[in-house]
C-alpha cells in the first residue's frame, strides 16, 4: 500500500555531476531552461567517496551566472563542518551532510542555520534510517540516498524505499529526497513511498529532451499522488 503523500510541493533537481562539466554554467543553465525546480549539486572529496567534483570556489562562479536559482549542495566530504562558511559565502541555499560524518550531527546542523543556509542531512544505503530521527525537527531537508554515493550512473536501490515511507509515516510534512538512479523507470516508487524532492541526474542531463524528460518526471509523479491520495 501507498504511504501517505506528503502535503509539500513536489520538486525535480537535476544532478549536473554527469553533464559536461567544461561547461558546467550553461549545463546548469540548461537545465533550469528545461524545467528544473532547483539544482542538485554533487561535491566529492575523495576521502567520504572514492571521488572528486568541485568546491565552493567553482559554486561562488556560478552562483552570479544563476541568481535566482535554488544550490542544493549534496556534501559528500569527511568534514562537513569545515566548508560551512565557505559554501554559505559563495551562496549555497542549502548544504546538506552525511550523518556518517560527524559524532555531533545538531552542532553541524547549528552551523549551517547559523551561516544562513538551509540544513539537509542524508544517509548512505548502508545506514538505518532511524538514525535520522532526533534530528528531523532541526532539518529543512531529509536525504535518502538510493545508490552508494560517489557516481552518477549507476542502478537505483529499489530496497530503500521503506526508509522513505517510514519517515513520511512519521513525519508528514518533512522535505525528503531521493538521490541515484532516480528517472522515468524508478521515481514512480519513489513517490508512492512518500519522496517529495527527486534528484535526477543522467535521467536528465543525457536525455535527447531534457525538457520532455522533466515533464514526464513530474506527470508520474503527480499521478503516484493522485493514486495514493485514493487509497487513503
Ligand atoms: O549524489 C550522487 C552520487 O553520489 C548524485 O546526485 C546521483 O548519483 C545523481 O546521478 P544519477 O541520477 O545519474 O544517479
Ligand atoms: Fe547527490
Amino acid at each position: 500500500m501507498a504511504a501517505p503523500m506528503c502535503g509539500r510541493t513536489c520538486k525535480i533537481g537535476p544532478s549536473i555531476l554527469n553533464a559536461d562539466l567544461s561547461m558546467l554554467a550553461a549545463e546548469c543553465q540548461r537545465m533550469m531552461d528545461s524545467g528544473s525546480d532547483y539544482l542538485h549539486l554533487d561535491v566529492m572529496d575523495g576521502q567520504f567517496v572514492p571521488n572528486l567534483t568541485f568546491g565552493h570556489p567553482v559554486v561562488k562562479c556560478l552562483r552570479p551566472k544563476l541568481p535566482s536559482v535554488f544550490f542544493d549542495m549534496h556534501m559528500m566530504v569527511a568534514a562537513p563542518e569545515q566548508w560551512v562558511g565557505d559554501m554559505a559565502d559563495a551562496g549555497a541555499d542549502q548544504y546538506t551532510f552525511h550523518i556518517e560524518t560527524t559524532d555531533d550531527p545538531a552542532r553541524t546542523i547549528r552551523k549551517i542555520k547559523e551561516a544562513g543556509m538551509k540544513a539537509g542531512i542524508g544517509i548512505k544505503p548502508k545506514t538505518p534510517v532511524h538514525l535520522l530521527v532526533p534530528f528531523i525537527d532541526s532539518v529543512d531537508m531529509v536525504l535518502i540516498m538510493t545508490v552508494e554515493p560517489g557516481f552518477g550512473g549507476q542502478k537505483f536501490m529499489a530496497d530503500m524505499m521503506p526508509k522513505v515511507q517510514f519517515l513520511r509515516e512519521h513525519f508528514p510534512d518533512i522535505n525528503i529526497e531521493v538521490d541515484g538512479g532516480v528517472g522515468l523507470a524508478t521515481i514512480q516508487e519513489c513517490a508512492e513511498a512518500g519522496a517529495n524532492m527527486f534528484v535526477s541526474g543522467s535521467a536528465v542531463v543525457n536525455s535527447d529532451n531534457p525538457r520532455e524528460t522533466i515533464q514526464a518526471l513530474r506527470n508520474i509523479v503527480a499521478e503516484a499522488i493522485q493514486k495514493s491520495q485514493l487509497e487513503r
